[in-house]
């Protein structure tokens, strides 16, 4: 018998205005799956995204985590999922410029109650991970892009998220430096056997991925095992 998804999405639709971004999207993601999500620009993608990981709630339709509904949770609850649960990684800004790499990193656990020494050490090791060891103490101007979106995966990563949601998380860098850093995200997902909604406009992106999607006009257009 197939284990049941741990994301589950039925019916969802989404409007700002006008604009219908989400038509009624059914989905599932399973357990320690890496989903690409694909399509056109303006298609629905971060919307969709968005409404998965309880940023936004959908005008209908339902979005359920590991058998428990999110679409259906206040925004307390929703924030408090956010955190606890899932991992986040944008493609542009989102370090904390005034924080060194390894407070950015340990800020997650620290917003749990996690206390401050346990928080650095922990983030020590998340950086190291990622090759980082040696640029905790400096501060996001001083590091490449390539070196920052690994800072920003390694803070989505501290707290073992069931999920890490990306939305072009390697956009901004050229195509060396974004191959390694998703290759090494890819290899910390695998070991930890985290769920992965990744966002990309980059087939080569989306080949690294066990399936992909394609939305198109709000609806899911096309499954590609
Ligand atoms: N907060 C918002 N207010 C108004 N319109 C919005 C908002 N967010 C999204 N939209 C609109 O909804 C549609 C879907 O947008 P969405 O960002 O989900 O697409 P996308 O596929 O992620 O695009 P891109 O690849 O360019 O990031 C677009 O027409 C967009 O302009």
């Amino acid at each position: 018998m197939n284990e049941p998804a741990l994301i589950t999405a039925r019916g969802l639709r989404k409007s700002f205005g006008p604009t219908e971004a989400l038509r009624g999207v059914d989905l599932d993601v399973r357990r320690g799956e890496v989903l690409a999500v694909m399509g056109p620009s303006g298609s629905g993608k971060s919307t969709l995204l968005h409404c998965l990981a309880g940023v936004l709630v959908p005008d209908s339709g339902t979005v359920e985590v590991a058998g428990r509904s999110v679409s259906g949770l206040g925004e307390a609850a929703r924030s408090r999922l956010r955190l606890t649960e899932f991992g986040f990684v944008f493609q542009f800004g989102q370090l904390l410029p005034e924080l060194t790499a390894a407070d950015n990193v340990g800020l997650p656990l620290l917003l749990n109650g996690t206390p401050r020494a346990r928080a650095r050490t922990a983030a020590g090791a998340a950086l190291a991970r990622l090759g980082l060891q040696d640029a905790g103490e400096k501060h996001p101007t001083e590091l490449s892009g390539g070196q920052a979106q690994r800072v920003a995966i390694a803070r989505a990563l501290i707290t073992r998220p069931k999920v890490l949601f990306a939305d072009e998380p390697t956009g901004s860098l050229d195509s060396l430096a974004a191959e390694n850093v998703l290759t090494a995200m890819l290899d910390l997902v695998r070991e930890d056997g985290t769920t992965v909604v990744l966002i990309t406009h980059d087939p080569r992106t989306a080949a690294y991925a066990d399936r992909e999607v394609i939305v198109r006009d709000g609806r899911i257009g096309a499954v590609v095992a």
